[in-house]
């Protein structure tokens, strides 16, 4: 397999046609040179590409990250990319932005151009335009729904959930996340009733938290190996993304940093 490069900087070409939402990414993306390769698992071999951290990859996918304002999707996703925890004052992400991680799964260059959308009421626009493609056509963003563990979530999540499906596609690669883990002394939401709710809507589940980094990597490394094992559609190759989680967890006592 060829390897791709984008030049750091490029904006990705999937952003949507429907509606111009405006956030920090969005501006980026307008402001962008042509497209560079297709997103969610379509490659152009002849536009050679690097990630914006300057690395090769094979193949790139497009993911979301949603949920309530004020779970911590932001900051699941710095964690993911730069290993740090954004401490501080909480600022509400405006609209939507991304950032790009390759990752290397079974010796393939996967891109993850992760998209952080906002969680306000206001922005909902926003985020629904970014389920589909140029076309208007529902797109296969996979998704990552975030809850927190200290509020009661149940009902939000049920209506994301719905709002998800009725949106998405209906094979999207979708994972529940409840977040801040580390705050147990608030803790509201108990990890039975988060896997209850992942096993109503068969979605695979786990417990994060930004601050501390627990299962922040499994989460993205589990959706990447899903979208590469889809991509690539290697019959000699069997790959489920619930046992790969449930393994995996087990493995490190549910509590990989
Ligand atoms: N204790 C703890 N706090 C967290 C964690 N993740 C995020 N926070 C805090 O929660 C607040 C909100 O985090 P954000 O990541 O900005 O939330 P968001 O989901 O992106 O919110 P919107 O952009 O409004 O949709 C911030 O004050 C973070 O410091 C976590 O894992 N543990
Ligand atoms: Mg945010």
């Amino acid at each position: 397999m060829s390897r791709k490069k984008a030049a750091k900087g490029k904006a990705p070409n999937s952003s949507p046609s429907a509606g111009s939402p405006g956030g920090k990414g969005v501006g980026k993306a307008a402001r962008s040179s042509p497209s560079i390769v297709q997103m969610n698992g379509v490659v152009h071999p002849s536009r050679p590409s690097i990630s914006s951290s300057n690395e090769f990859y094979d193949i790139a996918f497009k993911v979301m990250l949603v949920g309530d304002s004020g779970v911590g999707k932001t900051c699941l996703l710095v964690r993911f990319k730069d290993g740090a925890f954004l401490a501080g004052s909480f600022i509400s992400t405006v609209g939507i932005d991304f950032r790009n991680k390759v990752l290397t799964i079974d010796g393939v260059k996967v891109k993850l151009q992760i998209w952080d959308t906002a969680g306000q009421e206001r922005f909902r626009s926003v985020t629904h335009a970014y389920y589909r493609d140029a076309h208007g056509e529902k797109l296969i963003p996979p998704l990552y729904l975030l809850y927190v563990l200290v509020s009661c979530s149940y009902c939000i999540c049920q209506a994301w959930l719905t709002e998800i499906h009725e949106y998405a596609q209906q094979d999207v690669v979708l994972m529940l996340l409840g977040n801040k883990a580390d705050a147990t002394h608030n803790r509201v939401v108990k990890r039975e009733d988060g896997e209850k709710l992942a096993k109503e809507f068969g979605v695979p589940f786990m417990e994060t938290s930004a601050r501390s980094g627990l299962n922040v990597e499994l989460a993205f490394t589990a959706v990447a190996k899903e979208l590469k094992h889809r991509f690539m559609k290697d019959p000699s190759e069997r790959f489920k993304l619930h046992e790969y989680v449930n393994k995996e967890m087990k493995g490190a006592g549910c509590c990989r940093t």
